[in-house]
């Protein structure tokens, strides 16, 4: 028995496992890099669980459980794992064998770390996702055992949603409650009007647009929807959408007529936030317009929504009604304008910590 152990039972008290605990004192600072997630494979059972989990979070289905269970369970469950399966397999990263969300998210969290280093060598950067894996949990402790006493949360949404960046933080928290010793927990609030961020949208965005091989005679911004009864409970995330939305017009120096917004993915029967991408771009294309540009600035890195959604079903739509060119831009995912962003943004927060 360890001399810890005899002292431990001396006081009747239980023998204190120097492995239950984190190191003492490191004072080591953690940055926990946190997105929406993404399914382990595009076959039927790894979708299945995925959109089980993702469809199961009261943050993102409000609906009351004794008519959302069995629309989930006997409707939903049984015919989108195999659709979407589909669409997930037309994107998939089959060198890693994962999806682009996670790809570029691990690439961010090694982009942020490289930037750190040289500015604190307490700083231990990592990442985690809110469904699925790497479970937020699971690197929260990571973090402790490194000796990370303060943990500064970051979702990587611009704009915050129930949906998103709270759901997130509820993990987050749950996690947290089972623990005897929490660490210092900091979060980085919605980005969607900082200029850190619109800048490094901007200037990927002009970037992108003089590669390309025509000049596009509008620009769409479109952002993810929720339903519109978000909005009316009180959701800001329709209000800074449209904040980000004009003053990237602004360092666009564009009219609105050129530069315009909307938002996608819907899902279900309910009414979203409009104006919707797909009628957007249907109605551009049969006024006219035959040069079109989507930039998707709510998402920090291209996933199914911008890769699939965007970049192959809306290209279809346009060009289906009489549009002839059109670019899906990419995200910032690791970009250099994202690195840059993220230290501003993170260092930051970190003020008073380092
Ligand atoms: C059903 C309700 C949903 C709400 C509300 C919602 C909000 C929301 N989502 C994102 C970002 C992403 N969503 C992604 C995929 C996705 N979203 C939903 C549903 C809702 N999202 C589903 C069911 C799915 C899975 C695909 C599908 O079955 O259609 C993704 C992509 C993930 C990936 O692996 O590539 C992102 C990112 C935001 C920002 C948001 C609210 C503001
Ligand atoms: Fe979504
Ligand atoms: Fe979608």
């Amino acid at each position: 028995m360890t001399s810890v152990a005899t002292a431990g039972a001396g006081n009747g008290l239980s023998p204190h496992k120097p492995t239950d605990h984190p190191p003492v004192q490191s004072g080591r600072i953690g940055v926990l890099l946190l997105n929406l997630g993404t399914p382990e494979g595009t076959d039927y059972w790894s979708m299945r669980r995925y959109l089980k989990e993702f469809l199961s979070d009261r943050r993102v289905i409000e609906t009351s459980r004794l008519i959302w269970w069995p629309v989930l369970n006997f409707i939903i469950l049984t015919r989108r794992p195999a659709a979407k399966g589909r669409d997930y397999a037309s994107i998939w990263n089959t060198q890693r064998n994962e999806s682009p969300l996670k790809t570029i998210t691990r690439a961010q969290t090694e982009q942020l770390a490289a930037a750190l280093a040289g500015v604190d060598g307490r700083i231990v950067v990592d990442w985690a996702m809110r469904y699925g894996h790497p479970a937020i949990e699971d690197r929260l402790k990571a973090l402790q055992q490194q000796g990370c006493d303060r943990i500064l949360l970051v979702p990587l949404y611009p704009q915050y949603a129930a949906a998103t960046t709270a759901t997130a933080m509820d993990h987050a928290f749950r996690a947290l409650m089972k623990m005897r010793w929490q660490p210092a927990i900091r979060a980085v609030p919605p980005y969607y009007a900082d200029p850190a961020y619109i800048g490094a949208v901007a200037a990927s965005l002009k970037k992108h647009l003089a590669q390309l091989d025509f000049e596009p005679e509008v620009i769409l911004a479109s952002f993810h929807g929720t339903p519109k009864d978000c909005l009316l409970k009180g959701d800001p995330y329709y209000c800074q959408c449209h904040a980000t939305w004009r003053l990237l017009r602004e360092a666009m120096g564009l009219p609105e007529e050129r530069f315009r917004m909307s938002f996608q993915s819907r899902f279900g029967k309910d009414e979203w936030l409009r104006p919707y991408t797909d009628e957007t771009i249907i109605a551009l294309a049969r006024s006219g317009v035959k040069r079109l540009a989507v930039v998707t600035p709510g998402f920090a890195a291209d996933c199914l929504e911008t890769l699939e959604e965007i970049g192959v079903e809306n290209a279809g739509y346009f060009r289906e009604n009489g549009g002839e060119q059109y670019a899906a831009i990419p995200c910032l995912n690791d970009s250099p304008e994202n690195g840059e962003m993220l230290r501003r943004i993170v260092l930051r927060e970190l003020q008073g910590w380092i």
